[in-house]
């Protein structure tokens, strides 16, 4: 059997959002910022070259997508209406899968406050 390897390339972003739930003066009603980290991973087999894909194409393509978000308000975008971190794995999932058909895992984080949420496709 042929093994299969998973690959992985992290970007990261900083932006703004606020999240319409719980009581009127809940603290994620108020716009706050995040510095966010996205990892996005490839399943597939070796090819000729000793690798699944140059992970330069998938650097290229998650730093595209993190750039869109970068300092701006994720509330802003579509799909994003309510920017949680799991909209926001939908979101990156998106946007990476017409490329990277083998597109298997999409991690979002937040580092600093130890929060992370991850779709496995
Ligand atoms: N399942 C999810 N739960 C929560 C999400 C989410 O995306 N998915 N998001 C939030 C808010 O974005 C919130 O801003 C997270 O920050 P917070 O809980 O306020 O954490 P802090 O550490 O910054 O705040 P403290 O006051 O220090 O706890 C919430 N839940
Ligand atoms: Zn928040």
């Amino acid at each position: 059997m042929m093994p299969v390897f998973e690959i992985t390339k992290a970007a990261t972003f900083d932006a703004a959002h606020y999240i319409e739930q719980g009581p009127a003066d809940h603290r994620y009603r108020k716009l706050h910022g995040h510095s966010f980290k996205v990892e996005a991973s490839v399943k597939g087999q070796m090819q000729d070259a000793g690798w699944v894909a140059d992970l330069e194409g998938l650097d290229t393509a998650l730093k595209s997508v993190a750039a869109e978000l970068d300092h701006g308000l994720l509330n802003d975008r579509p799909g994003l209406e309510s920017p949680t971190l799991e909209r926001l794995c939908l979101y990156f999932a998106e946007r990476l899968t017409p490329a990277f058909p083998g597109l298997s895992r999409v991690e979002i984080s937040r580092p600093t406050i130890g929060e992370r949420c991850a779709l496995s496709l």
